[in-house]
C-alpha cells in the first residue's frame, strides 16, 4: 500500500503530509506482525484521514462514496488505475469490518476516552485523536450552555426584558429577536449577511446586559484577526455614540477588541481551567474564521457561567483549516424553535415565530438577521449575494445583464484567443485591469513630498478603493504569478522600480500571514512601502510606520486569495476565476468574495465556470451534529 502511496505522492495526487503519515504508521505497526490486510488498510486509511484534515474536514466518514473515490481519484483522469490497485489491497475486508478489524491495532481505538491513540474510530468515521478531542469538547461545550439555558424563568425577570425591549424601538423584528434570545441563553449565536445590523444589534444588547446585571459585567470583545478585531472596536463605538447613554453605561461596554490569540494568552494556556479568562461575557465577530481547535481552546479558556456571543454569516467560507462549526450551527436554523422559546420571544419581543415539535435544542440559541441596510433592493450585489447562496447557478447570470453595480467580464474571448496563440494567456485582461487601476495610488505616492496624516491617508485610500481577488493559489490565475504579473506590468509601464518582484520597492503593497504581538502586527493586516518603511493602518485615520526588517512573514497583495479576504470589505471588488473548473470553487468562496465589495463588483471569468463553482456546496465531514444529539 505504501508504494502506491509514493507514486500517488510522487504524481502529486497527494500530498508529501499523507504519504509521512501513512509511513509513520507502517514503520509502527511492523513488529506487531498484522495480516497483510490489517496493515494496508491501516497505512490506507492514516493517508486517506490526512488527505481529509487538509480539506477541512474534522473526519474522514467510512461510507461507500469514500470506497468509490478515495483522494479524490475517481475525479482525476490519471487516477483510474491508482484506485484500482487501491481497491483490491483492501477487497478482502469488507467496509463494515474495518473497525472490528482495526481493534486493539497500536494507532487506533474506538473508545478515545478509555484509550488514546492517535487515530480514533466514532460515529462511524475516523478522526484524529486531536480533531475528535476538539469537537468533544465544543459538543460538550454547548450541550452545557443549552442545559445552563434558559438563565431567567420568573415573571418578573421577563417582565424586565420585556421593558428593555420595548425601548428598542429601531431594532427591526430579526433584531429584537436576537436580543431576547442573548438576553436568556448562555451561548448564542447572531448570523446575517454584510450589513445586517450584527453589531448595531449586539452594541444594544450589551448595553440591555448591563442594564439588567447593574453595570456589573465584564465584557470582552474579540475577533480571530487583528483586522476584524479592529473592525469590530470602531463598529461597537460607533454604534454605542449613537445612543444616548448615561456615561457610566456607556464606559461598562469596552471599546477596543482584541484577536482571539491574544485574548487566550491572558486565560488558558497559563492557568488550565485555573485560570480562565476573566470575562462575564465574550462577545466574538466574525466567528465562521474560528476552526475547530481555536473554538475548543477559547471555550476551554470561558469561566463555566460566562456568556458567549458569537456574530459571524453562516453562508461564508469557513476557516482553511478543520471544522466549519459556525455553518454547522446554522444548519440547526431550519429545525425553527422549540415551543417554550417561541413562546417566550412572542411574550417579550411581540414577533410571531414559527415553532417546530421536534429539533435539536441547540436551535433555540440560533438567530438569523436578514435585513441587509448595505445592500438595499435596488443593489445588484445584495440581489447576487442572494442568487449565489441559493446556488441559482443560471438566473443569477442575468442579474449582471441589470445592475449597474454589478458586471462580469467574460473571459470567453481570451481563452479563445489563447488557443491560437502561443503561449496562452487566460489572465491578461485582468492582469492589465488591475495595472490600470494601480497606477493612480502609485501616482500619489510619487507626487507626495511629504508623509503626514493626511497624504498617508490618500495613499491607503487609493490602495484601498480596489482589491483583486482569486479563487486560486498556483496557476495562471493563481494569487502567486498574479501578483508577479501585476507589478511586472506596473514595472513596464514606469511605475515601479525593483530588480528582484520580492524586494521592498515603493508602493509595494503586503499582506501580513502570521500574528506577530512584538511588533503589533497580525494575520490579514496590510502595509504599503514608501518613505523606506511599512506603513499600516492602526485606525480610522490611524497609521504606524515601521521598518521592513520587522514585518512578519507576509505576501504580496496586488491580488489576495478569496480566503485571506475575509473579514475585509472594499469599494469596488474584483474577482478572478480560474480558466477551468477547480474542486477549490464553491458557492461558498463565490459568496464570500461578492460580500466584500461595498458599491461595485466585477466578475472575470467564463460564464461555465462560475456555473460550475455556484453548483457545489461545501460539504465538511464532521460528527457535530451527532454529539450534540448524544446526552
Ligand atoms: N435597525 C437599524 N436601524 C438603524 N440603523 C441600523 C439598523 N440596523 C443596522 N443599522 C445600520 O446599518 C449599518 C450596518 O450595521 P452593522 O455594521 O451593525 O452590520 P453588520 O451586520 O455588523 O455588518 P458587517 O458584517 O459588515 O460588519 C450600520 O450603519 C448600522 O448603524
Amino acid at each position: 500500500m505504501l508504494s502506491i502511496l509514493a507514486q500517488l505522492k510522487q504524481q502529486q495526487l497527494i500530498g508529501a503530509s499523507e504519504y509521512y503519515f501513512a509511513a509513520l504508521i507502517a514503520e509502527k505497526q511492523r513488529p506487531h506482525n498484522y495480516s497483510a490486510a490489517v496493515a494496508d488498510l491501516a497505512v490506507l486509511l492514516a493517508a486517506l484521514i490526512t488527505f481529509a484534515q487538509q480539506r477541512g474536514n474534522t473526519c474522514l466518514f467510512l461510507n461507500e462514496a469514500l470506497l468509490h473515490n478515495p483522494f479524490e481519484l475517481a475525479e482525476r483522469a490519471e487516477g483510474a488505475e491508482y484506485l484500482g490497485a487501491i481497491r483490491s489491497k483492501i477487497e478482502g475486508l469488507p467496509l463494515s469490518r474495518w473497525q472490528e478489524a482495526l481493534a486493539g491495532h497500536i494507532a487506533f481505538s474506538s473508545a478515545p476516552r478509555q484509550r488514546i491513540t492517535p487515530l480514533v474510530f466514532q460515529f462511524n468515521a475516523l478522526y484524529f485523536y486531536r480533531s475528535w478531542q476538539d469537537e468533544y469538547f465544543v459538543a460538550r461545550y454547548l450541550k452545557r450552555a443549552v442545559k445552563n439555558s434558559p438563565l431567567f424563568t420568573d415573571s418578573a425577570q421577563i417582565e424586565q426584558v420585556k421593558a428593555l425591549l420595548k425601548e428598542e424601538q429601531s431594532c427591526n423584528p430579526g433584531q429584537k429577536i436576537a436580543i431576547a434570545a442573548a438576553l436568556r441563553q448562555q451561548f448564542c449565536l447572531i448570523s446575517g449577511g454584510p450589513g445586517t445590523g450584527k453589531t448595531f444589534t449586539v452594541a444594544r444588547l450589551l448595553i440591555a446586559l448591563q442594564k439588567l446585571n447593574g453595570t456589573k459585567l465584564h465584557i470582552r470583545l474579540a475577533a480571530p484577526t487583528g483586522k476584524a478585531a479592529a473592525r469590530l472596536s470602531e463598529s461597537i463605538a460607533d454604534a454605542l455614540n449613537k445612543m444616548s447613554l448615561p456615561a457610566p453605561l456607556r464606559q461598562s461596554v469596552p471599546n477596543e477588541g482584541m484577536t482571539v490569540h491574544r485574548l487566550l494568552g491572558e486565560g488558558y494556556p497559563r492557568g488550565k481551567g485555573n485560570n480562565p479568562l476573566p470575562a462575564d461575557v465574550l462577545v466574538v465577530d466574525e466567528a465562521s474564521m474560528l476552526d475547530l481547535r481555536l473554538l475548543a481552546e477559547l471555550l476551554k479558556a470561558l469561566k463555566p457561567d460566562a456568556r458567549l456571543i458569537l456574530l459571524g454569516d453562516k453562508d461564508q467560507l469557513a476557516s482553511v483549516e478543520a471544522g466549519a462549526v459556525i455553518g454547522e450551527l446554522g444548519a440547526f436554523l431550519q429545525q425553527g424553535y422549540g415551543r417554550d422559546f417561541a413562546d417566550y420571544l412572542r411574550d417579550v419581543t411581540g414577533e410571531v415565530t414559527d415553532y417546530q415539535a421536534a429539533g435539536n435544542p441547540i436551535r433555540d440559541h440560533l438567530c438569523y438577521l436578514y435585513e441587509s441596510r448595505r445592500f438595499g433592493q435596488h443593489s445588484g450585489i445584495g440581489r447576487l449575494a442572494k442568487a449565489v447562496n441559493e446556488m441559482q447557478a443560471e438566473s443569477s447570470l442575468s442579474l449582471f445583464e441589470h445592475f449597474t453595480d454589478i458586471e462580469f467580464i467574460d473571459a470567453e474571448s481570451a481563452i479563445r484567443a489563447a488557443q491560437q496563440n502561443n503561449p496562452p494567456d487566460y489572465a491578461a485582461r485582468a492582469v492589465s485591469m488591475a495595472v490600470k487601476e494601480y497606477l493612480a495610488y502609485l501616482n500619489l505616492i510619487r507626487e507626495s513630498t511629504q508623509f503626514d496624516g493626511q497624504s498617508v491617508a490618500r495613499i491607503f485610500n487609493a490602495f484601498k478603493r480596489i482589491r483583486f481577488l482569486t479563487a486560486l493559489r498556483s496557476g495562471e490565475s493563481g494569487v502567486e504569478l498574479l501578483n508577479q504579473r501585476i507589478a511586472e506590468g506596473l514595472r513596464r509601464k514606469g511605475a515601479l522600480y525593483f530588480k528582484h518582484s520580492r524586494d521592498w520597492y515603493v508602493g509595494k503593497p503586503v499582506m501580513v500571514i502570521r500574528n506577530d504581538s512584538n511588533v503589533g502586527l497580525f494575520n490579514g493586516d496590510i502595509g504599503l512601502f514608501f518613505a523606506d518603511k511599512v506603513w499600516f493602518e492602526t485606525g480610522e485615520g490611524q497609521y504606524k510606520a515601521i521598518s521592513p526588517s520587522r514585518v512578519p512573514a507576509h505576501e504580496t497583495a496586488f491580488v489576495m486569495t478569496v480566503h485571506k479576504s475575509q473579514g475585509s470589505e472594499f469599494e469596488h471588488t474584483f474577482l478572478i476565476l480560474p480558466p477551468h473548473n477547480s474542486p477549490l470553487l464553491s458557492k461558498e468562496l463565490v459568496y464570500t468574495a461578492v460580500t466584500r465589495a461595498k458599491s461595485q463588483l466585477s466578475v472575470f471569468g467564463t460564464k461555465n465556470v462560475w456555473k460550475s463553482a455556484l453548483r457545489k456546496s461545501v460539504q465538511r465531514q464532521s460528527g457535530l451534529g451527532r454529539q450534540l444529539q448524544q446526552d
